[in-house]
């Protein structure tokens, strides 16, 4: 039986509550599919500068070297950005399909969501978050920079991470730019000569500011769009309000051995944590990202099924109840139901 090594680092506020669901959820799929996953629990974000004096410690990287992917709940920032460097998951996958059921959620129009399926790839290592920064002061006045400083190699490694992606779908590629501002960083020219070895797919520069404007007017438009670091943590934002809840979206940040680490998109959600309310899909929808990686396809896709079919029954998350007619669940109810649920679809559509 095949058995993969999974580092869990649940971190601060909400982290902690959807990675226990999501581990309870993949353990259950894993003995339905056959196939065993080896937990290790580690430290990261407050609870780790508490007891090492440090977000990201050694022990933890210790941890998470040699495993098979980490999951990953949430931390206000310490130790994620040092995290993402050190194991160089510099592409991160953040894919947005609003589901049926939920559509009278989402702040865009229903007629405008049919078909919605967009794929944000975003450099994860670099740009303004890892360039030169300080603060001074000149002559009198106190002043801060950060600075978005690419290799162009880096944006090349990306970019082809990209295309392929596009490749595989709808072969097309929308490109975050902002050159009339920001003209040394040439990402269409970069995009461009990479795609030479991708001809089948469309590249469609856009201005970052339009491409925001155009995601919320027609979101139809996209398929894959690929940002640097900032643009795409923006950007990828607006697809929860797409989907109809942060809550739901899922990521994957992969390096070049194809190594993983698995988070929400959303973070510490301070406002509910420790009430047990927390919508634990998007930390889901990484566990979906990393089966995949893991070729455990068949679970993923029952994954994903068993989700929308219990949307589709009505249960829903705090963040997600709007009618009476909705069956609230707090975290532990839904993952509940839909352990149950994966159990009842095993018998009718996945049988091997
Ligand atoms: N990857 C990460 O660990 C990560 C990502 C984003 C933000 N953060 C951190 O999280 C903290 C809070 O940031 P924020 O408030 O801007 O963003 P947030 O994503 O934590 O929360 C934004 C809103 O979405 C809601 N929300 C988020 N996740 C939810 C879930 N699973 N279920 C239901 N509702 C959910 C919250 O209740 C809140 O109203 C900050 O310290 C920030 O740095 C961490
Ligand atoms: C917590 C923060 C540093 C992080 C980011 O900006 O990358 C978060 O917003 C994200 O989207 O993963
Ligand atoms: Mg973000």
């Amino acid at each position: 039986m095949q058995e993969y090594r999974l580092v869990a680092l649940p971190g601060e506020g909400v982290g902690p509550e959807v990675v226990e669901a999501a581990l309870a959820v993949l353990a259950h799929l894993a003995t339905l599919h056959g196939f065993s996953v080896r937990v290790t629990h580690g430290l990261v974000g407050e609870p780790a500068v508490q007891q090492f004096g440090t977000g990201f410690p050694e022990a933890t990287a210790r941890l998470c070297e040699g495993a098979d992917g980490i999951l990953f709940g949430a931390v206000s920032k310490a130790g994620l950005l040092e995290l993402r460097k050190q194991f160089d998951l510099f592409a991160n996958l953040r894919p947005v399909r609003p589901v049926k059921s939920l559509r009278h959620r989402s702040s865009i129009k229903p007629e405008k969501l049919d078909g919605v399926d967009i794929l944000f790839v975003r450099e994860l290592v670099s740009g303004i978050y890892f360039g030169p920064s300080g603060r001074g002061v000149d002559e009198t006045a106190p002043y801060g920079f950060h600075t978005m400083q690419y290799a162009d190699s880096e944006i090349r490694r990306i970019a082809r991470v990209a295309l392929q992606q596009a490749q595989q779908r709808r072969k097309k590629l929308a490109i975050a730019h902002k050159e009339n501002a920001l003209p040394c960083l040439p990402w269409t020219r970069l995009v461009q000569e990479e795609a030479a070895a991708f001809p089948d797919v469309a590249l469609v520069p856009m201005l970052v500011d339009n491409l925001a404007m155009q995601l919320v007017m027609n979101p139809q438009q996209f398929d894959v769009i690929l940002a640097g670091n900032l643009f795409g943590d923006i950007l990828s934002d607006i697809g929860g309000a797409i989907a109809g809840s942060i809550g739901l979206l899922g990521s994957a940040s992969l390096n070049a051995d194809g190594f993983g680490l698995y988070e929400a998109i959303h973070g510490t959600a301070p406002d509910i944590a420790g009430k047990g309310i927390a919508n634990p899909m998007g930390t889901l929808a990484s566990v979906e990202l990393m089966l995949r990686q893991w070729d455990e396809g068949t679970a993923a896709a029952h994954l994903a099924i068993a989700q929308e079919q219990l949307l589709e029954a009505g249960y829903r998350t705090a963040d997600l109840v709007d009618s009476p007619e909705d069956r609230f669940v707090n975290t532990k109810a839904f993952t509940e139901q839909l352990i149950q649920q994966l159990t009842n679809s095993k018998a009718n559509q996945f049988k091997s």
